[in-house]
Parts: C-alpha cells; structure tokens; sequence
C-alpha cells in the first residue's frame, strides 16, 4: 500500500505537521498537502484546485502569489539574505507602520506574532512594575508561556488551553476573563489592580471562531487600564490592516498604549512587530533596561514583501472591496443555510467571519462558541472540501478573505454550501 503524504511526513515531523492546527485534528481526515497557490485558489497534491478561506491564516490579504511581493523578495533577495546589521529598508517598514497606525510612535520588528505578544507584555511588565496580566478566554497570543493559559486556537482544538509544560508559578500570573464581559474585568482590577501590568486582548477574537467586541467593550478596556495606570495591549497579529488600513483600533475607534502586528505585516514572510506609545517603546533595548533582541530581526526580504503588502492595502477601495465581499459571502451563506433549515449564526467583520451551528445569535461569548455543534461543523467542513472548498479545519478558526476572491468564487462557495447545508439536517 503507498504512504500518504501525511504518513511520510510523520516519519520525520511530529504529527506530520510544523502547526498543529493543520494537522486537521480539529476535523478528522487527512489534511491537504499544498503545492501552489494563485489568487484565490490553492494548488494541492490531489491535482485540485480550491478555493482558499484561509489565506495562511491571514497573512495573504491581497491573494496568493501577488506578483508585487514575489518580485520584491527576488530583488531583495539578490542584495543578500541576512546582514545582522541595520538596513534602510527597516526604516522604511517601521515609518510606513507609524503612518498607517498612529497609536504607534516607535516599533520593533521581530520574526513571528509570538516573539511581537511575548514582547509586549514584558515590556508592560518591566515599564509597570507589575506582574500580573489579563487575557481574555478563548483569545490566542501566540505560544510564549504567560499566554499559554486558557488560550484558543490550535490549543483549544487539540484539548490543550493550559499547555503542560507552562510553570504554574508563572500561569498563575496570567488571569483569565470572560471576553465582553465588562463587570468581570472591573472585578479582577477591583481586587488586584494595583498589581496589574496589563490587559491584552484580541480586539476582535479570532482564535475562538471569529467574534467581535461587543459595544463599549474595548472603551471600557481602557477606561480601567487608565484608572489603573495599566497597558493596554491589542493585538492586532491577526486584525492589523485588515478590519482598516489602522487595523482594529481604526475600525473600533479605540486606541491601545500598545499593539502586537504579524502576518500581513510580512507580506507572507516570518515578520512581526511590538509598537507602541514613545514613552512605553524606550523603556525596551538598547534605549531602556528590557531586553528583546533577535538575530534575524527586521531580515530584509520580511520587509521587502512587507512593504510591498503595505503598498497592495493601502490601494484606495482595497478594504471597501474586502468589506463587500465579506457581506456577500456571509449573507450568501445564511439565506443558504436558512432555506435549508439548518440553524447558523454568522459572525463578520470586514475580511473576516465565523461560521456558527447554532440557533443562539449573536454569538458573542466563549460559553456560546464552546456549545457549538462541532460534529455538524466537521461534516460541513469535509463537505465543502468534496466541492473546491477551504476552510479553516477547526470550529475554533476565523475565515479569511482576500481581495482576490471575486463575486463567482463566493458565488460558487454559496452554491457549493447549498448543496452541503441539504446533506447536514
Ligand atoms: C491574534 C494572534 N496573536 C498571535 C499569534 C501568533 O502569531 P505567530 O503564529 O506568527 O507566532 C496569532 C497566530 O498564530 C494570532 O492570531
Ligand atoms: N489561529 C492560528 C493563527 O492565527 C492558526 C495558525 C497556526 O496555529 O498554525
């Protein structure tokens, strides 16, 4: 009998993959082996072509292979591929980061959403004084320990929110509230504020399906971190120039001390940024006493494909086509889902959705994400997989859009969900 691809790769990787979340486990199955990509589409090992709602979990915003990018990273590439010394380029990438989100005056580049989460709240920590940080349950930063704890995403899907592995001294730091649930982020400051270094929170969560803020959330969020005297950190890993050019805080019109960047920010390379208020910034390396550092930090092919990315998002229209497609998509697909008697609540936000079993709506608590119907959502998934279909595989993922999803590609997802939604009742 041959080996799948899956098979042989398990001989060398752990569980065949470099992501857990790939792995499929979240839906059973083998996952798909990608040769290309194009557009809107992925190229896989079966010959197939598919049409892709996770755009590498996020970073692909402007469609796969953008010629743009590709030709910068080549020319980049012809210059060398790492010099450990500074270079324009990265002046060049943090300036445009100043322009296109004004609440950060200083940044720092470093290599992955991990390294920008896990930066931000030592920074919080050593600006502060203080040990403590608030995150929100079901929110995803990353895999650094302090915020390993009740945490979404992969680890949620795999039954892991709180990693073996992390200290308990130091999990014991990290306090865990309901998201958009004010009162109890007033209680936990009420009790242990003066200890509080800082909230961190997903602006619009993505690692728990998509769900966003309710309102007033994140105004309260830096209401209680100004009373306090803590940082307000959004990370905006998955939602910085996408929701707006500015990310989240434009879109919500509520402005952090701090923000965490990744993936768009790399054009599709290992690239991301802690950047914030001036004042809190200094108090990192070489100018204050915490530390960060990073060999391969602000690598010149990173910010080459990321400020070709910047120049694809900040094109005029670029997020009022993202945001009009989003509606046509989701709207296609609950009328689709409605006409066929399956109960389904869609979350959106521009470029972003959640999908939903269940008849309780809105979606706006960890609780509703949990109660689920997993099972209907994993038939749903191999379903449209049959189709040309590629979701996210796990319930606990946002979708993705790009700007090269055309009208037909969403069209053809919402026939292709129609046909599906008729096989799940
Ligand atoms: C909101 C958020 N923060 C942080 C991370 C960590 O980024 P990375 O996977 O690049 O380390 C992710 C994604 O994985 C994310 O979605
Ligand atoms: N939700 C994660 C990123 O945003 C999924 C990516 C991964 O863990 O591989």
């Amino acid at each position: 009998m041959t080996q799948s691809l899956l098979e042989k790769a398990s001989q060398y990787i752990v569980g065949g993959v470099n992501s857990p979340v790939r792995a499929f486990t979240g839906v059973g199955g083998e996952p798909l082996f990608v040769e290309s990509a194009q557009g809107s589409r992925i190229h896989a090992s079966d010959g197939r072509a598919y049409i892709d709602y996770v755009g590498s979990w996020g970073p692909m915003i402007g469609g796969h292979s953008r010629p743009e990018v590709i030709e910068a990273v080549q020319r980049a590439a012809t210059r060398g591929l790492s010099f450990g010394a500074p270079t324009e380029v990265e002046t060049e990438m943090a300036k445009r980061i100043c322009e296109i989100v004004p609440s950060i005056e200083r940044v720092r580049m470093v290599n992955s959403g991990t390294e920008a989460t896990m930066t931000a709240i030592r920074l919080a920590r050593g600006y502060t004084g203080r040990d403590r940080v608030v995150k929100f349950e079901g929110h995803y930063h990353g895999h650094s320990d302090s915020l390993l704890v009740k945490a979404g995403s992969g680890a949620l899907t795999q039954g892991v929110p709180n990693s073996p592995g992390v200290p308990a001294g130091l999990a014991e730091l990290t306090m865990t509230l309901p998201f958009n649930d004010l009162d109890s982020v007033r209680a936990a400051f009420r009790e242990k504020g003066d200890e509080i270094a800082c909230i961190i929170v997903e602006p619009v969560a993505g690692n728990m399906n998509c769900v966003p803020p309710i309102a007033g959330f994140l105004e309260g969020l830096k209401e209680i971190c100004a009373e306090h005297g803590a940082i307000l950190i959004f990370d905006e890993v998955m939602t910085g120039f996408r929701l707006a050019p500015g990310g989240a805080q434009q879109w919500a019109g509520v402005t952090p001390d701090v923000t965490t960047l990744g993936k768009v920010v790399g054009g599709g390379m290992p690239v991301g940024a802690v950047g914030g208020r001036r004042e809190i910034m200094e108090h990192l390396s070489p100018l204050g006493p915490v530390y960060q550092a990073g060999t391969l930090s602000g690598n010149p092919l990173g910010m080459a494909a990321g400020l070709a990315m910047m120049d694809i998002i900040s094109e005029p229209g670029f997020h009022q086509g993202l945001e009009d497609s989003t509606r046509r998509l989701c709207s296609g697909l609950k009328l689709a889902a409605d006409d066929a008697g399956i109960p389904l609540s869609i979350n959106q936000v521009p470029g972003m959705f959640g999908l939903f079993f269940t008849k309780e709506e809105p979606v706006e608590r960890f609780s509703q994400v949990q109660a689920c119907d997993i099972d209907r959502f994993k038939r749903f998934f191999h379903g449209m997989l049959e189709q040309g279909i590629y979701l996210a595989p796990s319930a606990f993922e946002a979708g993705f859009l790009s700007s090269a999803h055309s009208d037909e590609d969403i069209d053809s997802t919402v026939d292709a969900a129609r046909q599906v939604f008729t096989r799940l009742a």
